[in-house]
């Protein structure tokens, strides 16, 4: 288990670079097994979760060609079904959420798909059933063994149809999406996700020779095509990470730019920063963002009643960034109440945040009141142990505010979806330091 030893209190200033979008990587990444051509996708970010995800298509048979740094071309012409089977597979698969992506293009190309349980982030229940459920729709045998947690789907042909989805799930839309582009007739998904991850996956199926309508909107209607071609695809920026940054900016109450944004993609993002009373400046498609030097003010509704902050599918709110609303929401002049709703355990790190001295009230799994302290007191340095991706770089950017030196353990956590990322704080200024595991 690697950790980070970060020297809290320093103003950073600078300029920052998004990397590419983590679980828009994850979806693409799993259609180029929809076609025996090429295909070449542009700034795929370096981290933990996307690595394991090439590993497994290398694995599977693709073929894997890097480019450069974030450029990598990919042949899905001779793919060894049998390492579906094998025991390499139970564990790889297992290793991130976005594998369950593989099986909507396994399941329409070859005729099966199969996945153990994925991991991700244990943030509270996270079932699959609206992903299979779809595969059913479509005309697809499913079966689930319950001791190994292995799930599996497979048709001879798949039957576009209209479905209702459950649940805007995001990566069930993905799945059922990548699976109906090769179905027989007309697929109509109604309450599909489709943030803007999605939308990107879907012009990269249309420029691929696939048919889909409706992109952006809750209803797509896909006719489905014989095969796919190959194509080249670039990848959006990655919001989470330009959110992240923000916060970063505000509580260390640093000037930051953070270049190449595509602000068109990036919803409520900023406005929900600028409701936090946090500056957040257009300038071309970069975000600035100016020193806070005499900290933010929340803001109220309209009829003075305290600001809530929730999330929804897009266009609502991410749930990706509330971690971050909430630990920035601790320097803050105001009160705000973070309601998480999609995950069930996310809030928990709070705790850690209460003993570096934050106010914050933990009403219930999915509710947290913040009390700011508008810098009269800044956190407390501590040492602390990272839950999960967006936690671990919430408790990240409290330790480069704190006073004193933090330790974060388990940081794999965060390697996950930040690429490079002590480089990239040390280039602005921060003081962090990666220690090696033992
Ligand atoms: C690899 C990847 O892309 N991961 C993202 C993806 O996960 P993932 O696709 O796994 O998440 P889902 O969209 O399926 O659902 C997330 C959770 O929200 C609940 N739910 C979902 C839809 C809905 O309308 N109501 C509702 O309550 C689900 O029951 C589930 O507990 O989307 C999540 C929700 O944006 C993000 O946090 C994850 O970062
Ligand atoms: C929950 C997340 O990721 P995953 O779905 O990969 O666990 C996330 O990116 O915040």
């Amino acid at each position: 288990m690697s950790t980070f030893k970060i020297e809290g209190g320093h103003q950073l200033k600078g300029s920052i670079k998004p990397q590419g979008a983590k679980n828009e990587a994850l979806q693409v990444l799993c259609a180029v097994l929809l076609t025996p051509e090429t295909i070449t996708i542009n700034n795929i970010p370096d981290i933990v979760d996307v690595n394991k995800l090439i590993k497994l298509l290398s694995n599977l048979g693709v073929e894997v060609n890097k480019l450069d740094g974030n450029t990598y071309t990919f042949k899905a012409e001779h793919i060894n079904l049998d390492y579906l089977e094998s025991d390499d597979f139970k564990v790889e698969g297992r290793g991130l959420r976005g594998s369950i992506m593989i099986v909507g293009p396994l399941l329409a190309r070859f005729g099966k798909g199969y996945i153990p349980k994925p991991g991700g982030d244990k943030i509270g229940r996270r079932r699959l059933d609206t992903h299979f459920e779809g595969f059913i729709n479509l005309g697809a045998s499913f079966r689930y063994n319950r001791e190994d947690h292995f799930y599996g789907v497979e048709a001879e042909k798949l039957k576009g149809t209209f479905m209702l989805l459950d649940e805007a799930s995001v990566t069930g839309t993905a799945n059922i999406v990548m699976a109906a582009v090769l179905a027989e007739g007309e697929t109509t998904i109604y309450n599909a996700a489709c943030e803007p991850y999605l939308q990107q996956l879907c012009r990269m199926l249309n420029r691929m020779g696939a048919k889909i309508s409706g992109i952006g909107s809750n209803m797509l209607v896909i006719e489905g095509v014989k095969s796919l071609g190959g194509t080249t695809h670039t990848m959006l920026p990655d919001m989470i990470e330009i959110g992240s940054w923000i916060g970063l900016a505000a509580m260390t109450k640093s000037e930051l730019t953070i270049k190449d944004v595509s602000w068109k993609d990036l919803g409520q993002i900023p406005n929900v920063f600028r409701k936090l009373g946090i500056t957040v400046e257009q300038q071309g498609d970069d975000i600035h963002i100016p020193a806070h030097k005499n900290g933010y003010q929340i803001q109220n509704y309209i009829d003075g009643s305290i600001l809530t902050i929730a999330d929804a599918p897009w266009p609502g709110f991410t749930p990706d960034l509330l971690s971050i609303v909430l630990v920035i929401a601790t320097q803050a002049r105001g009160e705000v109440l973070v309601h998480q709703k999609m995950f069930e355990s996310r809030l928990f790190f709070v705790d850690k945040l209460i003993d570096m001295g934050a106010k914050i009230i933990l009403c219930d799994p999915h509710r947290a009141t913040v009390i700011g302290h508008d810098f009269k007191s800044t956190l407390k340095a501590t040492t602390m142990t990272s839950p999960d991706i967006r936690a671990g770089i919430s408790l990240l950017i409290a330790a480069l505010s704190a006073k004193g030196t933090s330790i974060i353990h388990n940081i794999e956590q965060i390697d996950r979806g930040y690429e490079n990322i002590d480089d990239r704080l040390r280039a602005i200024g921060a003081k962090i330091e990666r220690l090696p595991g033992n």
